[in-house]
């Protein structure tokens, strides 16, 4: 069927350029003309409305001054032959309009539709936006942005054509009063700017509709990065066997724990033994030993003050996670020297402090996994937060290439980059959690990296399962979630 949607989402991510370049050609092999696809995308969003809002409901549509304004007419034309009461606010003037989008506007005055300046929104019950769709090239102009702060503020369901209006769909930069969708319908091909960051909240649920030329589309491009997916990340899981024994199944080192902050170094710990790592160590500060032990009996903890007590940690596992309340003072960087400077290969996580020490000392790494969150990563880069939300997807490439590491970005749509893969990550986000998250999922990856799973998979996998974790150990939208109530979830999960 041609109007089909689904939240199912595919694997295959692709930049707004390559939609720009390749949809005519992928619509050409389908047999679709351009103004067949725009009717059909038009359609598409007409038959969403129709599904969840009756006829009762009043709409608005918010028109542009490019094609995503032509869908835009064709929701409202269809939506009015439906019995709809709708009209379109044009915030940029229709005599600009050009091909089929100005052929979309003419048919929907002659089938008797008005326009209007300046709704009063509370007249209305949905607001479709087809002000800017994938040919977003700059930031809102102030009178649209205008606009559209009345309408996010306003008690109105929002749906997106194609992208929220003020979301870049290549870079995921959200600009100054970017249109709050509820939903969001795009089009042909999965664009990589609406799946992370601000930008992954900034579209609220997201559908997707391909028109029935994606196939076509896929033949012509290759895509730039994966959405990962349950089935895949399932299968990716480590697999034990029953005549297994610990010593099969990893040791994982956990170098953690300044003075004080026993809880970051535990819940690494904690999450390590949890996702099947067969023994788990833990170095320490001394005053520590005794707060991770308890309750916790399985982990094997050592107070360390000296390298030459770590380098004897070293030789008996076989991945490092290294940083979760660490600190920055001497003893946490004689830590970090240690660990990197040992002379055998051993895997690597590297987080929280280990990552703010090696911003300081930045150097090319061997055999790691980096797990910044934005602030980090904006250290690690010398730039700031700013920089790094306006463009997610360069600067986790950046930071791969420069650190030689898989490196995974966190926030929503967490990012995974390693030299030759970019995987995005598509399970729940944990905004609304408490402390520790973080600690958390480095030790399900080191947990992960120790039995044998790939740098980039354990990143990948340990950010998915962490992510549908933190999802279902909280109701929906509640706050308080604590990052050991994932522990059962994640044990459930991987095992
Ligand atoms: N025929 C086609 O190519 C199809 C296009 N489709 C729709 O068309 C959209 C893409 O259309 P366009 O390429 O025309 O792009 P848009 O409709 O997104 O808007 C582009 C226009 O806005 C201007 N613009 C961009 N950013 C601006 C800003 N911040 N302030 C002011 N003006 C700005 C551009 O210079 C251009 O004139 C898709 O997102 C999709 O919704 C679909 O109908 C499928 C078929
Ligand atoms: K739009």
């Amino acid at each position: 069927m041609d109007s089909h949607y689904s939240t199912n989402l595919p694997q295959l991510v692709f930049t707004p350029q390559q939609l720009q370049q390749y949809e005519a050609a992928a619509a050409k092999h389908s047999g679709v003309s351009m103004q067949e696809l725009m009717h059909r995308a038009g359609s598409t969003v007409a038959h969403w409305i129709q599904q969840h809002y009756d006829e009762k409901k009043r709409v608005i549509v918010l028109s542009g001054g490019g094609n995503n304004a032509g869908d835009g007419f064709v929701v409202a034309t269809e939506l009015r032959q439906q019995g709809y009461d709708v009209k379109v606010w044009p915030l940029v003037a229709v005599h600009t309009l050009k091909g089929d989008a100005a052929t979309m506007y003419e048919r929907f005055k002659q089938s008797g539709g008005e326009c209007v300046q300046d709704a009063s929104l509370h007249h209305y019950h949905i607001v479709v936006d087809a002000i800017f769709g994938i040919g977003l090239n700059r930031a809102l102009p102030e009178p649209i942005a205008d606009v559209l702060a009345k309408v996010n503020a306003a008690k109105v369901m929002r749906i997106a054509i194609d992208v929220p209006s003020g979301v870049d769909a290549h870079s995921a930069q959200v600009h100054n009063n970017a249109f709050n969708a509820h939903h969001t319908l795009t089009f042909i091909a999965l664009k990589q700017g609406l799946l992370s960051g601000r930008a992954k909240t900034q579209c609220g649920h997201l559908w997707f509709a391909p028109l029935a030329i994606e196939q076509a589309f896929y033949r012509q491009c290759s895509a730039v990065a994966c959405l990962n997916d349950h089935a895949s990340m399932m299968r990716k899981r480590p697999v034990r066997d029953q005549g297994s024994h610990k010593n099969n199944a990893g040791h994982v080192l956990v170098v953690a724990g300044g003075l004080g902050m026993a809880g970051a170094a535990r819940l690494a710990s904690e999450a390590a033994l949890r996702t099947g790592t067969g023994l788990v160590s833990v170095a320490t500060h001394p005053d520590n030993v005794q707060t991770i032990s308890q309750g916790c009996y399985e982990l094997m903890v050592h107070g360390v003050t000296t390298a030459q007590q770590l380098t004897a940690l070293l030789e008996k596992a076989n991945v490092v996670v290294i940083g979760p309340g660490l600190g920055q003072c001497q003893w946490a960087q004689q830590m970090l020297s240690t660990v990197l400077g040992y002379e055998h290969k051993r895997l690597k996580v590297l987080d929280a402090d280990a990552l703010n020490l090696l911003a300081q000392h930045p150097q090319r790494l061997t055999d790691c996994v980096l797990t910044p969150h934005p602030k980090e990563a904006a250290r690690l880069l010398q730039s700031s937060v700013t920089e790094v939300e306006a463009n997610r997807f360069a600067k986790v490439q950046e930071l791969a290439r420069s650190y030689q590491a898989t490196v995974l970005l966190k926030g929503p749509g967490t990012l995974i980059c390693s030299a030759d893969k970019l995987t995005i990550n598509s399970s729940g986000s944990n905004a609304l959690a408490s402390g520790g998250m973080g600690d958390v999922l480095s030790g399900i990856i080191g947990a992960l990296l120790a039995q044998g799973v790939s740098p980039h998979d354990s990143a990948c996998v340990g950010a998915y399962v962490h992510g549908l974790a933190a999802q279902q150990a909280s109701s929906e939208g509640s706050k308080g979630l604590l990052a050991s109530d994932l522990f059962p979830v994640v044990r459930a999960l991987i095992g």
